[in-house]
């Protein structure tokens, strides 16, 4: 019973009984697994209708899990370059857990503390000028 669906068709799912999530392109209907996730209903919940890829990655799910998610598999993404990355990106629909990728190469050249250091530098050469 696989179907295919486009992703707008998983972010609009309104119907009650059904609870989509996309990982990896593959749609999955958690609804009757909610109550059964050792990781809780409520980061399924908040997944639902999104693609949830990197956060089902990140927790790194055991073999166990991949098998068992087979069970809850509804269909297939008929159009996967619709699907935006996992939640990331500065997507307003996370809680602010997720910490982008981005900020951990860039700037690492010059730590936090350097601008300010300048600057109470520069305040008290001015300082000392007009003494
Ligand atoms: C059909 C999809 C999913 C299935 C079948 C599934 C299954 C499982 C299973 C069996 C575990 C127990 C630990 C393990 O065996 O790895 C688990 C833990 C967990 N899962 Fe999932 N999961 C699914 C989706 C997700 C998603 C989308 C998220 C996050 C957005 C998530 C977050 C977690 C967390 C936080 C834990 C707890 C890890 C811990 O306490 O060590 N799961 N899941």
């Amino acid at each position: 019973m696989s179907k295919e669906f486009t992703y707008k068709e998983v972010v609009e799912s309104t119907d009650k009984t059904a609870n989509l999530i996309v990982i990896k392109g593959v749609v999955y209907n958690v609804a009757p697994f909610l109550n059964e996730h050792p990781g809780g209903e409520e980061v399924l919940l908040d997944q639902r209708g999104q693609n949830a890829t990197e956060h089902f990655e990140d927790v790194g799910h055991s073999t166990e899990a991949r098998e068992l998610m087979k069970k809850y598999k509804v269909g297939t993404i008929s159009d996967p370059e619709n699907i935006p990355e996992s939640s990331t990106g500065g997507s307003s629909s996370y809680d602010g857990k997720y910490v982008p990728p981005k900020s951990t190469d860039e700037e690492s050249g010059m730590p936090s503390w350097v601008v300010p250091l300048v600057f109470g530098l520069l305040v008290v050469l001015v300082y000392q000028y007009f003494q």
